[in-house]
């Protein structure tokens, strides 16, 4: 594969294995700048393992990952850095400090990694805490907020930044249906203001089929199908049949 769009993220051919278990096996796909995709599969089929490869906090075995442009496997640690500041996490437990405050575990990375002065900071924190519903909570720690409030204020977190590539690993886990349409919400609209590349790996194939430009559908060790929710239904593959029917 060659000539990888900016903005884009693309497998060439991933496999990976822990000793005997083989995660993933010759696995490739690309996603366009802006594409909202989201990975579907059973437990353990290694969607969260494709997400830490992305990140590079996993190296594959075979294959070539790209992340805007750039092959990552290759690449050294002070890279990689940089390459992780074009992207956003959004973790099942939010990755907010308890000790802080929303507001001051929004600035920290602001603080620690971009040359903003404090008017600044308090200007890019109240706008992504207005974006996700938060304005009026930034001086409350994680633990005062609810399981919504926080998976938001975990977005909020992964989009301070400004990341051109948004990961979220199962952001709908624990929350109840309206909720997690609330989230899905956000996505939908963090795209159409910054056509941020979205990568959700999730269980919620309603709340998938809502948000989801593409579907990764991962089924052992295999990508068993990727595309729009019409190809998936139309695949070969009864289990990415099963799967993307059951929303
Ligand atoms: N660091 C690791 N060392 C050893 N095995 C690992 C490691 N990370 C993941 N695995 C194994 O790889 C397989 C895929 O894991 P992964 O977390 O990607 O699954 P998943 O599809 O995200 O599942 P779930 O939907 O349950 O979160 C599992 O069998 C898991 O035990």
């Amino acid at each position: 594969m060659r000539d990888v769009p900016t903005g884009s993220v693309a497998f060439d051919e991933v496999s990976k294995a822990f000793g005997p278990k083989q995660v993933l096996r010759n696995v490739s796909f690309e996603i366009r700048q802006g594409e909202i995709v989201c990975i579907l599969g059973r437990s353990g089929t290694g969607k969260s393992v494709t997400l830490k490869l992305l990140m590079a906090l996993l190296k594959p075995d075979q294959g070539k990952i790209w992340v805007d442009g750039d092959e990552i496997t290759g690449m050294r640690e002070a890279e990689l850095s940089k390459v992780r500041r074009k992207m956003g996490f959004l973790f099942q437990d939010a990755a907010l400090f308890d000790s802080l405050s929303l507001y001051e575990n929004l600035a920290l990375p602001l603080q620690r990694l971009t040359g903003k002065s404090k008017d600044e900071i308090d200007a890019v924190v109240d706008s992504v805490l207005k974006q996700v519903g938060l304005a009026g909570d930034k001086l409350k720690r994680p633990s005062e907020l609810s399981g919504g409030m926080r998976k938001r204020a975990g977005l909020a977190r992964a989009l301070v930044l400004e990341p051109k590539i948004l990961l979220a690993d199962e952001p709908s886990s624990g929350l109840d249906r309206i909720t997690a349409s609330e989230i899905d919400d956000l996505f939908l609209r963090q795209r159409a203001a910054s056509n941020t590349t979205i990568l959700i790996v999730t269980h919620d194939v309603h709340g998938a089929r809502k948000v989801g430009d593409r579907f990764a559908v991962f089924d052992k060790g295999d990508l068993a199908a990727f595309g729009t929710a019409a190809e998936v239904e139309r695949s070969d593959h009864e289990t990415a049949r099963r799967l993307i029917s059951e929303g």
